[in-house]
């Protein structure tokens, strides 16, 4: 008889029990048992293992908080030490303490090789263990228990061995629980947490594997964007390998060039410090790490930006239909709010209306935050013809700009297309937001809804009373940089020489500006 702890390998819950005999038991990489020093049983690849391949899938009892929680106590009066529930969202928990696979002996480490993802698969959600690098036969295999994971939207090859229907999930998480959060780690890892239940600080994830998943996600419901980001229309994508191919015709330029090298050296070590030591930095080597590289930069200041940015205000600035204090929960017999439902129940819901300071603070905040500035550049617009005198990248430039048109004229077909229900059915909400507006000069501003401006500040923050950041500054008797304007508080973000940085009111100091 099978021991508690020791599960019959492959007994499926129900709800798998379709999945049985379909081939993702034969795909699944060879995995075995091995005893380790510190962290009881665990589990070591039996062959070369490559990154983004699917391991082993999660599986175990499906159970809701309430028993997850009446095992968890019943475990802890056992003294067990090993715990096997994965909470998959708010109210379902795969238990592999009694049923399960080999995947409930895969140990934790606070710099794993493999990772958890959370797909949706014909309505069901379940979990594959996917490499998160290259791993050689005899290693040992982790996960991080407290990964958050994003849900997965489109299926990796070794994943989809059936009709799947993969569907987009809002961004619930999957974690490990286990009584006591306070359980020593022994991964080994340069940046071990020291305990199992203590969470990253930061999202794990590369900013190019974000941007992959975000894009993928959007690009699964929004052809326009698609058209923006992929294929032969990869818009942004074309017009910066067009750019840096002209000053950097080989990899070898990119490398022995000291001014990208120190900037990638400060994005990753300062501007990102405490992930600076991942594997997945990419290195900056060469041409095509370059343009990567400023293809994502430019990408999430400009277009992604725009797409979650100025809509705010249009969509959402409407209380009523965003009220910021009715999210609560229905209260529970035996506590104070239930009795005030019971007896007063016009209060409770009184209570759940937005105060009018809230609700004005709200408004104010979205208001301001969806704006465009009066003197917005737009992607594919330049503020000054002179902006480099080179032909080719004139005429790269005139390309992108042009593509960005059609991509404009293609939204406006699109918003225009009776066969679009979304669109033009009765609500009505044409689809603005990554309008990139680039042949608009008007400089109209304001609450426009549409257009996508070249960056996050906006030029009002950037310039202002014709000084330009970068322009040196001689207060009494120190020397200082303009960083940038504050167009809120109407202050100067100065550095000083010695490295100082100060917000100032520049009509209120007494300063000149330095010619170099
Ligand atoms: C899913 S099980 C993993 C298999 C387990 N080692 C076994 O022998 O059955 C999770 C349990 O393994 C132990 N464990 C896993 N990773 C660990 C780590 N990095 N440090 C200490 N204990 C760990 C903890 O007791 C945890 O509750
Ligand atoms: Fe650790």
């Amino acid at each position: 008889m099978k021991q508690i702890g020791h599960p019959v390998e492959f007994e499926l819950p129900d709800c798998f029990n379709k999945w049985k005999d379909t081939p993702y038991t034969v795909i699944r990489r060879s995995i075995l048992f091995t005893q380790t020093e510190k962290c009881g049983e665990g589990i070591v690849a039996d062959e070369d293992i490559k990154h983004g391949e699917f391991v082993i899938e999660y599986v175990g009892e499906v159970i809701d908080d309430k028993t997850c929680e009446e095992r968890l106590w019943n475990m802890k009066h056992r003294g067990e030490t090993n715990f096997y529930l994965c909470e998959i969202n708010r109210d379902m928990v795969i238990d592999a303490t009694y049923k399960g696979n080999k995947s409930r002996y895969i140990n934790h480490s606070c710099c794993p090789n493999t990772e958890m993802q959370k797909w949706i698969i014909d309505g069901e959600t379940r979990i594959g263990i996917f490499a998160m690098r290259d791993i050689k036969k005899g290693e040992h295999l982790t996960y991080d228990y407290q990964y958050e994971c994003l849900p997965y939207s489109l299926p990796p090859l070794v994943f989809v061995p059936l009709t799947f229907v993969v569907l987009v999930q809002s961004n619930k998480f999957s974690r490990f629980v286990q009584f006591g959060a306070d359980q020593d780690c022994h991964c080994g890892a340069a940046g071990c947490r020291q305990k199992l239940g203590v969470k990253p600080s930061k999202s794990k994830m590369s900013s190019d594997a974000t941007l992959k998943l975000v894009a993928c996600q959007v690009a699964v419901s929004s052809p326009t964007l698609k058209a923006v980001l992929f294929g032969n229309e990869a818009a942004i994508e074309t017009w910066v390998t067009e750019y840096c191919s002209f000053y950097y015709p080989s990899d070898e330029t990119v490398k022995n060039d000291t001014e990208i090298q120190s900037w990638w050296s400060e994005v990753k070590n300062e501007g990102h410090g405490d992930l600076r030591k991942e594997p997945w930095w990419p290195e900056m080597n060469t041409l095509a790490d370059l343009t990567q590289a400023c293809t994502i930069i430019i990408w999430i200041a400009s277009a992604f930006h725009a797409a979650i940015n100025f809509g705010q205000y249009l969509y959402a600035g409407y209380l009523s239909n965003r009220p910021t204090v009715s999210r609560r929960f229905m209260p529970k017999p035996g506590t104070k709010e239930y009795d005030e439902l019971e007896n007063n129940p016009d209060l409770a819901f009184l209570k759940t209306i937005t105060a009018q300071f809230q609700a004005l603070l709200g408004v104010s905040l979205i208001k301001g935050l969806s704006r465009h500035a009066t003197n917005e550049i737009y992607l594919g617009q330049r503020d000054t013809a002179e902006w480099t005198t080179d032909d080719e990248p004139l005429a790269a430039f005139e390309r992108f700009g042009k593509k960005l048109v059609e991509i404009g004229s293609r939204i406006t077909e699109r918003t225009n297309d009776s066969k679009l229900k979304n669109r033009v059915g009765p609500v009505k909400v044409p689809y603005t937001l990554l309008y990139p507006n680039t042949s608009d000069y008007s400089r109209e501003g304001g609450l426009i809804g549409k257009g996508i401006p070249n960056n996050v500040l906006g030029p009002d923050t950037v310039y202002t009373e014709s000084y330009k950041s970068h322009s040196w500054l001689k207060i009494f008797s120190y020397f200082g940089i303009i960083k940038r304007f504050d167009k809120y508080s109407k202050k100067h973000l100065v550095m000083f020489e010695d490295g100082d940085v100060e917000f100032l009111d520049l009509s209120k100091e007494d300063w000149e500006l330095i010619t170099l």
